[in-house]
């Protein structure tokens, strides 16, 4: 498999260069140059297998070539029984024909371990083979930080800096990063936004002089694929879970960086049968204006009771974009260049937001009506959902097409790591699972610095190469 960057204008590469990369050259996003196709008869066959065989039948395709088939699968099979439920995704009826797809039962609960876990152990597969370290470098505003910590901690040839805006993650994500021991782990809680903090990660890889050549960076963030390859599987499994691939199905995605929705739209791509696919924000709505209205203009960030999707620029995308816009590099490097700029007010054309929106829906949800939502469902089933999934429930319940075809929102993390949410919509704390019940007692470990690239770098550098 090769991989192309979405601005046209960067070498192709093979998936280990893609995994060992961040950004293209070109500042584009690298993507699969061929979409794996399933036929549906194929997809039936897989409907009893479990889910690491299932993950293996996914992403070996997207690997082949670079990662030894049998390798692969030892690797699933550590993963996925690391976490929480013998089912790994398991589905929870929340109404008729309405489900949650728990995606938080890893070991820091929330989506981003599925990906992560695994991200861990293909890095040290691949850099044990190449004898080389690297620098990991990521932003998070909130979840992919703890679970790229958790994923890569125990590799041995990598040091982790994760960027975290100060004062903007819940209190229980903030200590599932900065509780974790080890001397290549550093937490660096910016004074500012998620923005920033992507952005610097973002002109980090565009120009790795600051690591005075000696090392490179490898992103943890969705815009490194096998972030992306790995979210596609639950789509498959919840699918065959629910009767696809003969019958469609419809998806709620709660979405920041729109890594997870296009996971969903890969899967579609892939041969299976997706009906709708919601993209689901909060206040932080650039995408939705843009579905809604063709009006792409970045609005200054709101700190929201959903700290995870407090993301104003969806990295991931660029990706749709690129196939909107018939995979034409250069018109999507002059696209990027416009919406990059946060100048001018950016619209598509016509016929590429036809498609668009003939593939996605949109909806919007305030802070208020995440916590009504949270206590409806609680009402009436009993469960209770974390703010995030209840903004995809939410939209699911006001975007549905077709009643007849299961709506399933994905469960993107578990509400005991948002207690503000938790609290304000008047429930309980739930308990923090096993493997966490001292959290809130262990010594903490972060380095606060201003928003300044140049600040942040010298941080980088000075902490890095401690052979
Ligand atoms: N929602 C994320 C923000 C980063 O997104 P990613 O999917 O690109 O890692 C978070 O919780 O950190």
């Amino acid at each position: 498999m090769k991989y192309i960057s979405t601005r046209g204008n960067a070498p192709e590469l093979t998936f280990e260069d893609v995994l060992l990369t961040g950004l293209a050259t070109d500042g584009g996003l690298y993507v699969p140059k061929d979409v794996p196709q399933f036929s549906l008869e194929e997809i039936e066959s897989w409907r009893d297998l479990p889910y690491t065989e299932l993950a293996h039948k996914v992403i070996y395709p997207f690997v082949e070539g670079c990662v030894d088939s049998a390798a692969l699968q030892k690797m699933l099979n550590e993963v996925y029984s690391g976490f929480g439920h013998k089912a790994v995704a398991p589905l929870q009826q929340i109404d008729h024909n309405e489900y949650v797809l728990e995606l938080f039962h890893g070991p820091t609960l929330a989506f981003k371990d599925f990906a992560l876990q695994l991200l861990g152990r293909l890095l040290d597969y691949v850099l044990e083979r190449r004898h080389e370290k690297v620098v990991i470098m990521g932003a998070t505003s909130g979840d992919t930080g703890s679970a790229a910590i958790e994923g890569t901690k125990a590799c041995r040839n990598v040091d982790i800096f994760i960027l975290h805006p100060h004062g903007k993650v819940s209190e229980v994500q903030r200590r599932q990063m900065t509780t974790v021991k080890g001397d290549n782990i550093f937490n660096i809680a910016i004074e500012g936004n998620f923005d920033q903090a992507q952005d610097m990660v973002k002109a980090s890889f565009g120009n790795q002089q600051f690591l005075r050549g000696e090392r490179k960076l490898v992103a943890v963030n969705s815009i490194n694929w096998a972030r992306i390859m790995a979210q596609i599987v639950y789509y498959f499994y919840s699918a065959l879970n629910l009767g696809g691939p003969l019958r469609p199905m419809a998806y709620s995605v709660p979405t920041g960086n729109f890594g997870d929705i296009f996971a969903g739209y890969m899967a579609k791509k892939m041969g299976l049968p997706i009906e709708q696919l919601i993209i689901a924000t909060n206040s932080n709505d650039v995408l939705h204006r843009l579905m809604s209205k063709n009006q792409y203009e970045v609005h200054p960030l709101q700190h929201t009771i959903t700290p995870s999707m407090d993301i104003a620029v969806s990295s991931n995308f660029e990706r749709l974009l690129f196939d909107l816009y018939d995979r034409d590099g250069a018109k999507l490097a002059d696209l990027m260049a416009r919406m990059n700029a946060k100048k001018d007010v950016v619209s598509l054309d016509e016929d590429k937001l036809a498609k668009a929106r003939a593939l996605f829906d949109s909806y919007a949800v305030n802070e208020d009506s995440t916590v009504t939502t949270m206590q409806e469902v609680f009402g009436e089933t009993g469960y209770l959902l974390d703010p995030h999934t209840a903004i995809g429930v939410k939209a699911a319940r006001e975007c549905r097409r077709n009643p007849r075809i299961p709506m399933i929102t994905l469960g993107t993390a578990h509400p005991v790591k948002f207690e503000d949410a938790v609290l304000r919509a008047g429930f309980d704390m739930p308990k923090l699972p096993h493997h966490l019940t001292d959290l809130m007692a262990r010594e903490e470990r972060m380095n606060v610095l201003p928003a300044d690239l140049a600040t942040v770098q010298s941080f980088i550098a000075e902490h890095t190469f401690k052979d």
